[in-house]
């Protein structure tokens, strides 16, 4: 097994990181795009693993999709431009994916198949499957259509009211993309309010959403136009370098350019609520668009918090990093009300707590989280391993910059899925 060194005992990280394109919007820009009539040009397109699946399965869907060095170009030709494929749909990784190309083909009057990789083929489906076959989809898989491979035969759908079981931006997102193709209105009621990046994507294609409280109300028939999409910076990437730079010493980040949906920043409450030394530079955005703005953080004297209920699905992505940061807070960090993280491309409450013990830190499962007591010097002196999971590379990676010992990272190439250039821009913040 190749083992990747990483930099360990890390004096400071000082400068500026641009950070890339938001992996959930540029997946959204790619389907909207192949959906709509017309051209979309997407700029600061995450060129990651997951989202040039998705960009894939589009082309084998008969869709022009064009890539230049900083543009995404995509010639929709509107729902009904969308061909029967005659390959196999792979979505490799990419659970976002799956879900909502599901939604797509749901309405589909063909016939597609699909598979992902081994991580995926562990993933529960029958959260999207079981409510659009409600809606009128014919889908087949293993278990009863809870594990790939899958088929979808689609068309015909009629609009239904469906409650969320999961808080699930990815279930509501596959509800909305087969709601737009139903007869009738689809009314999907949350448990707990999640990204809303669809939903503002519908608006800028022209579409019609409504968001009431807890429900989110699509009606069908609708047609989209193509547009121009700038993808903000992905704030699950920034993440990483917001925690780097509260825990290395004498450190001081700017992260430009970070997209700033109050459906995503659950990281910045929850670390200043910690006592993070960090400022929040806001630009201008219009109303709909999505907010966008800087992130400067310093090395932070930090204490331990509480977090579950609403704030879970606001920073899901971001309780590996979080659970990092924990170990270098005085007292207790309890995570609770987190039991989707077992669905991730690992169970991530396994793989976060049996990594960051390797390295020396005090942290224990919980069936619905995790508890943490700092603050503990980690040690290093071990190998650890993503386990393929992106995320889990990536605070390893970050956990290593505060160990004294060596630390070898198995499996690093799994980081590529959401941030390709993440060990450059590591280095680059090195004097
Ligand atoms: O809609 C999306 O783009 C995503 C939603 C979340 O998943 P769930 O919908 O399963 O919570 C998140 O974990 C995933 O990384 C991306
Ligand atoms: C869970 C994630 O992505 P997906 O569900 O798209 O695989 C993630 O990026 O952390």
């Amino acid at each position: 097994m190749k083992q990747k060194k990483l930099m360990t005992q890390i004096p400071a990280l000082n400068g500026e990181v641009i950070i890339p394109g938001d992996k959930s919007i540029s997946h959204r820009s790619i389907m909207f795009g192949a959906i709509a009539e017309g051209r979309t040009v997407v700029s600061n397109f995450l060129m990651g693993e997951d989202c040039l699946s998705t960009i894939s399965c589009f082309k084998k869907l008969g869709v022009e999709i064009e890539q230049t060095k900083h543009e995404v170009i995509i010639n929709g030709k509107g729902l009904n431009g969308l061909k029967e494929p005659s390959e196999i749909l792979n979505v490799g990784n990419s659970g976002t994916t799956i879900r909502l190309i599901l939604g797509i083909l749901s309405g589909r009057p063909f016939h597609s198949v699909l598979i992902g990789d081994e991580s995926i083929g562990k993933r529960p489906m029958t959260r999207v499957t079981n409510p659009l076959r409600q809606l009128g989809a014919t889908i087949h898989g293993r278990r009863n259509a809870e594990f790939t491979p899958l088929s979808v035969t689609g068309g015909n759908l009629t609009g239904t009211t469906y409650k969320l079981p999961v808080a699930s931006a990815q279930v509501k997102s596959a509800l909305l993309f087969a709601g737009l193709q139903a007869e009738g209105k689809t009314t999907i009621l949350e448990p707990e309010k999640t990204r809303d990046h669809t939903e503002r994507m519908i608006r800028t294609f022209g579409g019609k959403v409504t968001e009431e409280n807890d429900a989110v109300i699509i009606e069908g028939g609708q047609s989209l136009r193509g547009t121009n999409i700038h993808v903000p910076g992905d704030i699950s990437s920034a993440a990483f370098f917001m925690v780097a730079g509260a825990i290395v010493p004498n450190s001081e980040i700017k992260l430009k350019n970070v997209g700033l949906n109050h459906t995503r920043t659950g990281i910045i409450d929850v670390m200043k609520q910690m006592g993070a030394d960090m400022e929040i530079i806001p630009a201008f955005t219009k109303e709909d668009e999505e907010p966008i703005g800087d992130i400067i953080i310093r090395t932070s004297s930090l204490k331990g918090t509480t977090i579950s209920g609403a704030l879970i699905p606001r920073l899901i992505d971001e309780i590996p990093i979080i659970a990092l940061l924990a170990t270098q807070a005085e007292g207790r960090t309890v995570i609770k009300d987190a039991e989707e993280l077992k669905v991730k491309e690992t169970n991530r409450i396994d793989t976060v707590v049996n990594e960051l013990s390797q390295l020396g830190a005090d942290i224990e499962a919980t069936p619905d989280g995790m508890i943490v007591t700092g603050k503990k010097e980690l040690k290093g002196g071990s190998a650890v391993s993503s386990h393929g999971d992106h995320r889990i590379g990536m605070m390893l990676a970050i956990a290593a910059a505060i160990c004294d010992e060596e630390v070898l990272l198995e499996n690093e190439e799994a980081i590529s899925v959401s941030y390709p250039n993440f060990f450059t821009h590591l280095e680059n913040l090195i004097d």
